[in-house]
């Protein structure tokens, strides 16, 4: 395969140039590796392809996700969980894009089953890089590229601190009970309750500990590492509230956007923005956007149809 002279456009917000976005505020001083489960068949997109090997701008999904782990300096391993049919296609992903820190191990038939078999990976000796076993593991889903290195500090030092830590965000929607004949039984105040997100961060013994423990219910049926922590542990976990481009590509229409950029032409200025979807017309107005190349451009209008997207949902 080809190498790209460049490991290309990332999507994550780049540390230092956000105001909002200073990583530089906490300091992360012990080993950290990362789990990728990305071993779904993402059933619900309704694609042959599985939803993180999808192409965006050329370049499968998975890599930008991979990428907004590797380029954090004080991460040591990525462990990519992936499906054994797909074992040689993720290694020449890695290769390919040069993921110099990514680990490529077969998952099992679940979220949980797949996450399980990477953090017994951060055992073995191909996967410790430097320190041996890390002190924390991050968990993250491989179809969340956003993720930015200023929420994975927190979460990394909450998760050393109390054992174990998760993103949370709002509720968008009141979440109902339904009896077995759909009606409906009871509803959730809303303002008590939050959405789970990734990342996850567990100090290796509580995550080790949780799934040597767990039931093969919970690993065929559960959603939630934060659950096992509690439930198995005792631990409980810090939340921490994440940016609204946490969000997981989960159906078809998230997946889409990849069918517009092949159908965009890339003007160099906003004031060319006309030729655009309207969407991204908008923002690049609204914003007053000027950009120097091509590549500018697609990697900032690619990072703002992905954000747009949180609020169609
Ligand atoms: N056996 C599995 C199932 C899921 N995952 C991963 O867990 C993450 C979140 O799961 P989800 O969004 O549900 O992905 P899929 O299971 O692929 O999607 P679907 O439920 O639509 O089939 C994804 O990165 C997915 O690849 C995994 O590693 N191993
Ligand atoms: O954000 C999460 C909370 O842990 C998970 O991604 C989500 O719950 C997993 O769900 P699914 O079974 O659909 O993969």
């Amino acid at each position: 395969m080809e190498r790209p002279a460049d490991p290309g456009a990332s999507l994550a917000r780049l540390p230092g140039k956000d105001p909002h976005n200073n990583p530089g505020d906490v300091s992360v001083d012990f080993p950290v590796s990362v789990v990728l489960p990305a071993g779904g068949t993402g059933e619900r997109t309704g694609l042959q392809t599985p939803k993180q090997f999808c192409g965006l701008m050329g370049r499968p999904l998975i890599s930008y996700t991979a990428q907004a782990f590797e380029r954090v300096s004080w991460i040591q391993c990525v462990v990519v969980v992936v499906a054994t049919e797909s074992l040689a296609l993720m290694r020449d992903i890695a290769q390919r894009y040069r993921h110099s820190k990514v680990r490529v191990v077969p998952g099992g038939s679940t979220r949980h089953r797949s996450i399980r078999r990477g953090v017994q990976a951060l055992r073995e000796p191909e996967e410790q890089v430097g320190a041996g076993t890390p002190k924390v593991v991050i968990i993250h889903d491989a179809v969340r590229p956003f993720v930015d290195e200023d929420m994975l500090s927190k979460i990394a030092m909450a998760a050393k601190e109390h054992g174990a830590a998760g993103a949370i965000r709002p509720l968008v929607s009141t979440v109902i009970a339904t009896t077995s004949e759909g009606y409906l039984d009871h509803s959730l105040e809303r303002a008590k309750y939050r959405a789970s997100e990734m990342p996850q961060g567990f100090t290796y013994e509580v995550i080790h500990q949780a799934y040597q423990k767990c039931t093969d219910y919970d690993l065929d049926y559960g959603t939630e590492c934060l659950h096992l922590a509690l439930q198995y542990c005792g631990t409980n976990a810090k939340l921490i509230e994440g940016p609204p481009t946490l969000w997981k590509v989960s159906h078809r229409t998230t997946v889409r956007m990849r069918h517009l950029h092949s159908k965009l032409t890339f003007p160099c200025r906003s004031r060319r923005a006309p030729h655009l979807p309207r969407l991204i017309a908008l923002l690049l107005t609204a914003e007053g956007r000027k950009f120097k190349n091509q590549m500018q451009y697609r990697q900032f209008a690619c990072r703002e149809h992905f954000r747009q997207k949180v609020h169609l949902h």
